[in-house]
């Protein structure tokens, strides 16, 4: 037998002389039930190997350390992920791009926010017009935020052992900070927080998956973008971009010079969740009380408020059912051809109404224009979802011949793709009803129906 298999079944110390390339063990019992995390010294030598995991049943998962994109000459991101992401990095032959510019430079500035004890905050230099790209930035690190795929996907992480292993991953994390180029360990240092753990939960933006068997998600920490406060009604969005491995914030409405940013934290269904729902998010792990103007209502008007953001949340369950129940691939929906145009429509459920006169029109057009309504009260911003309800009003407008409807709706739906600045499918979708209602292939078909 040889002697890793006695180590890894016996938690064995390993001495340095043995290996020594292999720096610190933590097992505090010799059990083998236990996860045990090796750390190495030298990550040159071990192919970016930084830690090693060894799970109960003996396998074995790697956190590698690697420079992503493999670009000399371009901004690269410190990247801590699973063994099998940095396999299918390698696969993928990542031909670098250069981070795109912003639309205009000079767009902002940082400095003391509005908002009494939130600290720093990102500003307007100069009035932003809407959609447009304020600040596009590569991360300073990129980190897995969940454990490897070789967990089962049963195991309760918050009991024995996974909960050992996450402390164990969190060390990890502390190893990987000390590889940190000056540059970057500066830029993360000055960033909001009390120490390095800190530092990184409380500005971490969620950017999902990196291919990879890995299934979840991952953090990324920025220089400038991570000073951007949060609010329920935000007046920007950030887009993640992959294949450019860049984030960008995009003006969702106009907006003038010396007005404080705000993005929303939450995940995508955070705008549907009540206020109290809001705020225990936010106190975890950000640690501060939204004072934005819904979360700033109180008694009735908060119940209010509550309930219409509930109505937006069943709508939007009602169209996942949707989507899981269109015939073929859901991927459909956002793929680059005509499918995207045939698979919206008939997520919209036009098909069945254009052809349908027995339904009238305003039953077609009415709960769109009731999430509309909520929408613009609520102040929130659902930008995939409200382009569904701007697109079903501007097929249904145009299919009346109500050209100036159309055109309104039409606009409405393409400014909900805050990154059409890197081009969008959906963007084409959008213009061509925008720029000529007249070639929509129903044209003014129930135009004998005005509402
Ligand atoms: C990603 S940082 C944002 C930049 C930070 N304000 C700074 O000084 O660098 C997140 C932290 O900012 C503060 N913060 C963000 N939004 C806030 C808000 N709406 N009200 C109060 N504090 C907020 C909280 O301390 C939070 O943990």
């Amino acid at each position: 037998m040889n002697l890793g298999a006695v180590v890894k079944r016996r938690g064995l110390a390993i001495s340095h002389r043995t290996f020594p390339r292999i720096q610190h063990r933590y097992s505090s019992d010799a059990s083998f039930q236990k996860p045990t995390l090796t750390l190495f010294e030298n990550i040159t030598e071990n192919g970016g190997k930084l830690a090693e995991i060894t799970l109960p049943d003996g396998q074995a998962c790697n956190l590698k350390l690697l420079r992503y994109p493999w670009n000399k000459t371009e901004p690269t991101t410190a990247c801590l992920v699973w063994g099998h992401t940095k396999d299918a990095l390698d696969l993928l032959a990542f031909e670098p791009q250069p981070v795109p510019a912003p639309t205009r430079p000079d767009s902002y500035s940082i400095g003391p926010s509005t908002i009494p004890g939130a600290g720093l905050g990102m500003f307007a230099a100069r009035d932003l017009v809407l959609g447009e790209a304020i600040s596009v930035e590569r991360p300073i690190a990129v980190l897995a935020a969940g454990p490897p795929p070789e967990v089962p996907a049963d195991a309760d992480l918050q009991t024995w052992p996974w909960k050992a292993l996450k402390a164990m991953q969190a060390r990890a994390r502390g190893a990987f900070m000390e590889h940190l180029t000056e540059a970057e360990r500066t830029a993360f240092s000055a960033l909001h927080g009390k120490d390095d753990s800190q530092r990184l939960t409380r500005n971490y933006v969620d950017i999902g998956r990196l291919p990879g068997r890995y299934g979840g998600e991952h953090f990324a920490v920025f220089r400038d973008i991570s000073r951007v406060n949060h609010s329920c009604s935000p007046n920007v969005e950030l887009v993640w971009t992959r294949d450019k491995f860049c984030a960008s914030l995009h003006a969702r409405k106009p907006i003038p010079r010396g007005t404080e940013l705000f993005r929303s934290y939450g995940p995508t269904t955070f705008q549907y969740w009540t206020r109290s729902e809001r705020q225990r998010t936010l106190q975890s792990p950000y640690a501060f009380e939204c004072t934005c103007a819904s979360c700033s209502l109180t008694g009735d008007a908060s119940a209010e408020s509550d309930a219409r953001r509930t109505i937006l949340y069943h709508d939007f369950v009602a169209g996942q059912e949707r989507v899981g129940a269109l015939p073929g691939p859901q991927g459909a929906l956002t793929a680059s051809d005509d499918g995207v145009r045939t698979g919206m429509e008939t997520l919209l459920g036009f098909h069945s109404w254009v052809d349908d006169h027995s339904v009238p029109a305003t039953d077609f057009l009415a709960p769109s224009e009731e999430f509309a309504r909520i929408v613009e009260e609520e102040d929130c911003w659902i930008g995939a979802h409200s382009l569904v309800h701007y697109t079903r009003l501007m097929l249904g407008h145009a299919t009346l011949g109500n050209e100036d409807q159309a055109r309104y709706w039409a606009r409405k739906a393409a400014e909900q793709v805050p990154g059409k600045y890197f081009g969008s499918q959906l963007e084409d979708y959008t213009h061509v009803e925008e720029d000529q209602p007249q070639d929509f292939p129903w044209w003014n078909a129930r135009g004998h129906e005005q509402v």
